[in-house]
């Protein structure tokens, strides 16, 4: 067999002069691409082709020979071809004997097959060592230079020198190479790259039912209503004063529904009595997506805060007060000035100001970059003690605003608080379990839960 020499040396005690020799099976987008990458870096490029000659495609300087005599040539492989071909493999189980195959496959749905395909590579080649990577990266990104994408390359594989090797390569394409294990970690690298915002869909399904629901709710009462009753053309109100109804609502619930699952999670523990039981799955993917549902929320918030400050340079806001002031100069009658209307207003605004203020600092703090400077502690404190300081300010906003608006008892009909009661309802049942579950004689059995106390005292019986 014949061997370049320099194959078996890691790449660090290569000298300029000695190239590594890596192997391509496939002369295909992804088997190009990644060769021009690699001869870039300075490696020597074999490619193993079933029509076995060079095309003007192929990059210059690889050298293009049949699937068993390219084998031959090193000891690392890439297969650069699609799984439902692999089958060629068999007949060369010989010459790539003790040999690195990368396995660099995807799939087109999640859960194609029962296995693997680098594990079915592994079945199908025995005696080679499998390793995966490369699947995470297009080929796309490989020939632009991969400035603009993403550049974590996930790897796993049962031999670890290998595998070792494999990253070497990586990190020597300018990559980042990100150990995932052994070869059973295939099947989730392999989905990886076929999932769609996993963690986003539950929350963006959420606010989007949640502003249907509101939507429809708030046109039936300000513009189906008016219209049936007072035949009063309202449908402007589409454009600015629904959606500005709508977000803030929105914004609130989702915010309660970030803190929500925490103390659904406390009072499991509690009525269990133990923390070593898992939670049923929703609650799981529901913790799991509490950072998604937070910065969803967030965005409502903005959206409420732009759509509130354009509100005096609305026609309709700037023709009521025209128009309130010319009908009052003509009846000669004045406004008298309600100190507790100036208090409730002002502090309303004030609330959603420092309520906004905490929001996005809450967001700003859950960005990678911000979270990786503090400590666990820090963080727990942030998230947690700065969130809930954010859903009180919040909620008295709200709560402020619509007794403001609508309990006042010329307005109270039953339909019109509704949109409101039912968005306070989740955060103010949030603060109040919240409240209870910090009371001393809730909090301590709680603490002891999940210092694994309970388990400990049953353990030494
Ligand atoms: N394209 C991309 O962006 C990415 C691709 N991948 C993976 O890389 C692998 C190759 O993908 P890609 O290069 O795009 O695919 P292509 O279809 O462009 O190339 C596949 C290559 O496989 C070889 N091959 C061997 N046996 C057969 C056969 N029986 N029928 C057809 N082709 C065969 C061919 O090379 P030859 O003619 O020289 O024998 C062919 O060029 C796939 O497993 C894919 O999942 C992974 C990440 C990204
Ligand atoms: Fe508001």
């Amino acid at each position: 067999m014949e061997n370049t020499g320099t194959d078996t040396l890691p790449l660090n005690m290569i000298s300029s002069e000695e190239q590594e020799t890596v192997c391509i099976f496939g002369t295909g987008d992804f088997g190009r691409s990644l060769a021009f990458k690699m001869l870039q870096c300075g490696y020597s490029i074999v490619f193993g082709s079933r029509n076995p000659r060079t095309s003007s495609l192929l990059p210059s300087g690889a050298e293009v020979l049949s699937y068993s005599e390219a084998a031959q040539k090193s000891d690392i492989i890439i297969i650069a071809v699609h799984r439902d071909h692999y089958d060629f493999l068999t007949a060369l189980t010989e010459v790539l004997r003790g040999k690195i195959l990368v396995d660099v496959s995807n799939n087109l749905k999640i859960n194609q097959y029962p296995e693997s395909n680098a594990e079915y590579l592994a079945q199908l080649v025995p005696g080679t060592r499998v390793v995966k990577a490369f699947n995470t990266i297009s080929a796309w990104a490989l020939q632009s230079g991969a400035l603009d994408a993403n550049r974590q390359v996930l790897v796993c594989g049962n031999d670890s020198k290998a595998k070792q090797r494999v990253m070497d390569i990586v990190r020597s394409l300018g990559l980042t190479p990100l150990d995932q294990g052994s070869l059973i970690a295939a099947s989730d690298i392999e989905n990886y790259p076929l999932q769609l915002f996993p963690m986003w869909r539950f929350p963006f399904c959420l606010s989007a039912v949640l502003c249907v629901f509101f939507f429809v709710y708030s046109v039936i009462r300000d513009i189906i209503y008016p219209y049936v009753y007072d035949k009063k053309d309202n449908t402007f109100r589409l454009a600015v004063s629904i959606p500005n109804r709508v977000f803030p609502i929105v914004a609130l619930m989702l915010l309660a529904l970030v803190y929500l699952p925490g103390i659904i999670a406390a009072i499991l523990q509690l009525y269990r009595g133990t923390k070593y039981r898992r939670f049923p799955d929703w609650l799981d993917h529901w913790m799991l997506c509490r950072k998604q549902l937070g910065l969803i929320a967030l965005g409502f918030a903005f959206l409420h805060v732009i759509y509130t400050l354009v509100i005096p340079i609305r026609y309709y806001v700037r023709w009521r007060l025209r128009n309130v002031t010319v009908t009052q100069a003509i009846a000669k009658k004045e406004n008298p000035f309600i100190t507790s209307q100036a208090w409730l207003s002002d502090s309303y605004l004030s609330l959603g100001i420092l309520g906004f203020f905490f929001f996005v600092l809450l967001g700003i703090t859950s960005l990678p970059s911000v979270s990786n400077m503090v400590n666990w502690r820090e963080f727990r404190f942030v998230q947690s003690k700065l969130g809930y300081v954010t859903l009180i300010l919040c909620t008295a906003h709200t709560l402020i605003y619509g007794g403001d608006r609508f309990l006042k008892p010329s307005n109270l009909k039953w339909y019109l608080p509704l949109a409101h009661v039912l968005a306070l309802i989740i955060p103010c049942t949030v603060l109040v379990i919240k409240f209870l579950l910090i009371l001393p004689c809730i909090d301590k059995p709680l603490t002891r839960i999940r210092q694994g106390w309970e388990r400990s005292s049953k353990l030494s019986k």
